[in-house]
């Protein structure tokens, strides 16, 4: 158990990430020192700069880079590659042109072998919640870059993994999609009354998107990747988008994790007396 009293999903201890490249297969290290507890139904998110290793550190918890010292955990077990209980949404929604909708969602139970009453009726409900259950019959190739990011989203879902894997999902989208977009995971991931089953590590570099979405945001440095801030928000759930944006905490956050970000330019944000809220990394 940790501290929280809920039982840790995902364990990292004194973790190192790093890839071999070039001729001589040279090691460059991407993520350094790491401890991190994350605990069950936690939506974490991870901010830092640019090549700081965020992708790094979802791939090796996503089992497709492998630990190059110290542990990386799930369940208490250490990752040996992809399993079942791991789901990614990427960037750009890698939907099959020639399934519909409803195939692609349903593509992970089908695999699995689950492809029964349950599992279509399930891939409708999906469906539903991310509101394209008109779309169940279409091709990806007639939807907007939006539609085909909610099917991913779906597809992920409805695999039911134990941990979610976010990279830059809505980084693609534009402005307004992306808005729509967070505010619909927010929804869905507050959903099930008894709260979510599902842990979600979420990459971005939208500052204000993590604060939005998360229970806690992790902040990296430059590379090598170290955690130099991991910040609690603490937001009542279910918070809905517009109510949190506008709440004055939430400005707080911001500045709290860009101040963490950004160090050296802390003191002339503070001399800045009316700050936008919009802020990348
Ligand atoms: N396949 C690879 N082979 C060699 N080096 C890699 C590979 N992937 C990433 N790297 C290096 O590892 C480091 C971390 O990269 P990573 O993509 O994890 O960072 P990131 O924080 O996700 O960056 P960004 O925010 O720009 O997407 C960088 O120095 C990068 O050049």
């Amino acid at each position: 158990m940790s501290e929280s009293g809920r039982t840790p999903l995902l364990q990292a201890k004194n973790l190192r990430l790093g890839h071999r490249t070039g001729r001589t297969r040279e090691f460059v290290v991407a993520i350094d020192s790491i401890d991190l507890t994350i605990d069950t139904g936690e939506f974490i998110s991870v901010v830092g700069p640019s090549g700081c290793g965020k992708t790094t550190f979802l791939e090796a918890v996503a089992g497709l880079v492998p630990v190059a010292s110290g542990d990386l955990l799930v369940n208490g077990t250490p990752i040996k590659g992809p399993a079942r209980n791991r789901a990614i949404v990427f960037q750009s929604a890698s939907l099959f042109p020639w399934r519909t909708v409803e195939q692609n969602v349903w593509f992970g139970l089908e695999v699995q072998g689950r492809l029964d009453e349950a599992a279509r009726q399930r891939t409708r409900q999906l469906l539903h919640t991310v509101g394209l259950e008109k779309y169940m019959k279409a091709r990806p190739d007639e939807l907007s870059g939006g539609m085909r990011q909610r099917v991913n989203l779906a597809r992920a879902l409805a695999v039911s993994p134990d941990v979610l894997l976010f990279d830059e999902p809505f980084g693609a989208l534009d402005a307004m999609t992306r808005e729509s977009l967070q505010d619909e995971l927010l929804r869905i991931w507050q959903a099930d009354p008894d709260g979510p089953k599902t842990t979600a590590v979420f990459i971005t570099h939208d500052v204000t998107e993590s604060v939005l979405l998360s229970d806690r945001v992790i902040v990296l440095s430059r590379n090598p990747g170290r955690i130099v801030a991991d910040v609690a928000i603490k937001a009542p759930r279910p918070r809905t988008s517009a109510q949190w944006r506008l709440d004055p905490k939430f400005t707080e956050y911001c500045s709290e994790i860009l101040d963490a970000l950004h160090p050296e330019q802390k003191a002339a944000r503070q001399s800045v007396t009316a700050t936008s809220t919009e802020s990348s990394v």
